[in-house]
């Protein structure tokens, strides 16, 4: 099981350069074993198409290393809180793609002007508020207990909650000034997530700029796409 997890967190991993979402190493992918309580996740600074499966990092959920000669990448703290708030996740996806950043830096979410992400998303994509100086930690922090990857995931969960969005019906987060995490049932459906989420970031910008008023999609065709593909809080694994 665990060594299954490794394959395919790996080959999720190399997806990404594949979809055009990464840049250099500027994305990680996750899984979770929750029966043995470990999560698989990409090795930081490796480059993609050097990855293999019995180099990815394993940790145990309080982010102890378990295996791997490769420390885990510097984003393990904001899966973990991701994966421990809420357990219907069985995948985890970061990267900087570009059009989902840019709408991160600007500290803007995605609204969902279009059946592309309305089959995926039952909404807008939120941002989340910016992190506060006690939650990014100093630049001495040592990167294994730098706070802000950790606090990251707490911002990304307090979002949803604030919002009263859940996860399994919105299943990303634009983190302010930093990029787009995106999740699923498995690897598999959150890089699925991760890819319709840089769509739709590429398509919204455009058609603002075609026109700025541009109102977010009806609820009624929201519904009737999310709902007829996912069902009321179904949640998803699309392969
Ligand atoms: O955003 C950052 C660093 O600022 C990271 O998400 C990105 O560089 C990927 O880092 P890892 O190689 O996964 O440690």
């Amino acid at each position: 099981m665990l060594e299954k997890l490794k394959e395919i967190v790996c080959e999720a991993n190399r997806q990404l350069p594949k979809y055009g979402l990464v840049t250099f190493t500027w994305g990680n992918v996750s899984g979770i074993d929750r029966e043995k309580g470990l999560m698989v996740i990409k090795p930081s600074g490796v480059e993609y198409d050097e990855m293999k499966p019995e180099n990815m990092a394993v940790v145990d959920l309080l982010g102890n290393r378990v295996e791997g000669i490769y420390k885990p990448s510097s984003d393990m703290a904001t899966h973990l809180a991701l994966y421990q708030a809420w357990p219907e996740l069985g995948g985890i996806v970061h990267t900087h793609s570009r059009w989902a950043t840019s709408f991160a830096q600007a500290g803007r979410g995605i609204p969902a002007l279009g059946t592309t992400q309305a089959d995926y998303f039952h909404g807008e994509i939120p941002c989340t508020r910016p992190m506060r100086p006690k939650e990014i930690g100093s630049p001495d922090d040592a990167a294994a207990e730098s706070p802000y990857e950790r606090e990251t995931g707490n911002v990304i969960v307090e979002t949803f909650r604030r919002l009263g969005t859940l996860p399994e019906e919105v299943p990303g987060v634009l983190v302010y000034s930093h990029g787009p995490f995106a999740w699923g049932t498995d690897p598999w459906s959150a890089v699925h997530n991760a890819v319709v989420m840089e769509e739709a970031a590429f398509m919204d910008f455009h058609s603002l700029m075609l026109e700025p008023q541009l109102p977010p999609m009806q609820r009624e065709l929201l519904d009737k796409h999310f709902l007829r593909k996912h069902g009321a809080h179904a949640y998803y694994g699309q392969k």
